[in-house]
């Protein structure tokens, strides 16, 4: 293992991995005033992007801190399956012990790199807990001077265009008072992990035991001796299947696919069961798998994941929510209609992050400043079309359209040529590669046992460039 490399703390900011290509053109930049809703990494990261090209930003946030998923509430909502609309709403779906699954080489923003920092309640690890990701965020925005820009306290409850090039954006502030303002541009970045996606169960409303989404799983306290079924083993099943072998009696996970190549230690493998999805379940409090399986239990766990959820946009049906496509949007950021004045930072997914953000919100600052053109709405409409066409050939469905994965750095850098930005690093896609065959591998122990030394060795080569040590 590599010993850990101590960088102080970041330097003011060099020029940056993001910044545009100068404007070859020599024409000034046009400026606008941009809305940019919610103050998450996704928010933060457009405030900064905007500003650097010349726009004037406001950033609306609901809540009264920066920080969005990475601000840990305890408390979970009023309906712990997260479907009734009355519930009491929590916005994050962090667990109390949660740590990244990431390492922060990759995390961080590509010229504001996630190096350990010294301080009080800072998590030097690779892999650190959630106080340390939010830290780093608060950094962010301190280092950029964001937070000044960021209306706490206030919901966007409607944004729509009110002629060509005008933006309403109608808000609720603390007091309660509604008020509103016109802009011309609005760039949303509300987060796409706090709406739950619950599994159909034929049966489910007889079924006599309790059931809660991931959304509203803290910690596994609650599942003490309990037989649980898990369904979906992605990023959250994972985890949370991880936490509840030590309490739980029997854990009973449902997935699509039985082989998830995942190897377990031999010290739980008797506590897991991998089935495949439910059938029904059962009055008598079983459930039965697809496979005939049928098993007693006490809690079904959805590890299901998340819909798109904009209940403040009005677009006359321009841009909608169709089984988690939200569309048609060109290159998951513009709706070619409603282009430039409404943009989407953040709604690919099985992506890294904040470089995403990156670059996604330096293209929409780019195409609102007229650095960067976009094709005709009938370019950018046909290509949509094309994507439909080839996610369907490809046997993709409709509900995995943002979904990224092995396309990831595809994206990225066709992102960063129209940026005129550089391609993603060779060592980010070795890591990123690397962290998923080791978590396959050591599914339990992934995020304190790693052999990618080399990698971590040329990451830090190059964050040199932006950290205090690289520059003496
Ligand atoms: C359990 C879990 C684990 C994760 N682990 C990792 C990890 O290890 N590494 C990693 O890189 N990423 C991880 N992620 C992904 C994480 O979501 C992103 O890193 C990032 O924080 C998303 O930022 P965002 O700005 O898109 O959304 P959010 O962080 O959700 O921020 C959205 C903000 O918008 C505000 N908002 C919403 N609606 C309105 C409105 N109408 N008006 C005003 N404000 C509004 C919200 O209050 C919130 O502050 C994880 C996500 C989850 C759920």
């Amino acid at each position: 293992m590599l010993a850990r490399l101590n960088f102080s703390p970041h330097p003011p900011p060099q020029p940056s991995a993001m910044q545009h290509s100068s404007n070859s053109q020599s024409q000034p930049l046009t400026s606008r005033r941009v809305a940019v809703i919610g103050a998450g990494a996704g928010g933060l990261v457009s405030a900064r992007e905007l500003g650097r090209e010349g726009h004037s930003v406001v950033v609306f946030e609901r809540s009264s801190q920066i920080g969005g998923t990475w601000v840990y509430l305890p408390e979970i909502e009023s309906d712990p399956l997260g479907v009734d609309p009355n519930r009491t709403r929590i916005h994050s779906s962090l667990y109390k012990s949660l740590r990244t699954n990431l390492p922060r080489e990759l995390m961080g923003v590509r010229d504001y790199p996630f190096v350990p920092r010294e301080g009080e309640g800072r998590d030097p690890r690779r892999f650190p807990s959630h106080p340390e990701v939010l830290k780093y965020l608060e950094d962010f925005a301190n280092e950029f001077g964001i937070c000044k820009l960021v209306r706490f306290g206030t919901e966007v409850v409607s944004a729509g265009l009110v002629e060509v090039g005008k933006w309403r954006v109608r808000f609720r502030c603390e007091s309660g008072d509604v008020d509103d303002e016109i802009f011309d541009a609005v760039v949303v970045c509300v987060g796409n992990y706090s709406q739950p996606r619950v599994a159909e169960i034929p049966g489910i409303d007889e079924w006599p035991g309790e059931q809660i989404h991931s959304h509203n799983y803290r910690d596994p306290e609650p599942f003490r001796g309990k037989v649980v079924i898990l369904i979906g083993f992605s990023s959250s099943g994972t985890d949370i299947s991880q936490e509840l072998l030590v309490v739980a009696k029997e854990i009973h996970i449902a997935c699509r696919s039985a082989k998830t190549g995942f190897l377990l230690a031999e010290s739980v493998i008797s506590k897991v069961s991998f089935h495949p999805m439910i059938k029904s379940v059962r009055k008598d409090g079983t459930v039965v798998f697809e496979d005939g399986c049928v098993v007693s239990a006490d809690v079904i766990l959805h590890c299901t994941g998340y819909k798109y959820h904009f209940p403040f946009l009005e677009t006359n049906g321009i841009v909608t929510v169709d089984d988690n496509r939200v569309g048609p949007l060109y290159k998951h950021v513009f709706p070619p209609a409603l282009a430039p004045g409404l943009s989407f930072v953040g709604l690919p997914f099985k992506v890294v992050p904040l470089p995403m953000f990156e670059l996604q919100s330096n293209w929409v600052a780019g195409v609102l400043s007229k650095r960067i053109a976009l094709p005709s709405k009938e370019e950018m409409l046909a290509d949509v079309k094309a994507f439909y066409a080839d996610l369907e050939a490809n046997g993709k469905p409709k509900h995995r359209t943002h979904e990224m994965s092995d396309c990831m750095v595809e994206y990225f850098n066709w992102l960063a040529a129209t940026c005129g930005c550089p391609a993603y690093e060779e060592w980010r896609k070795g890591m990123y590669d690397y962290t998923h065959v080791n978590k396959r591998a050591n599914l339990g122990s992934y995020r304190d046992d790693w052999h990618d030394d080399e990698l971590i060795r040329q990451a830090y080569e190059e964050f040199r460039k932006y950290t205090t040590n690289g520059r003496s």
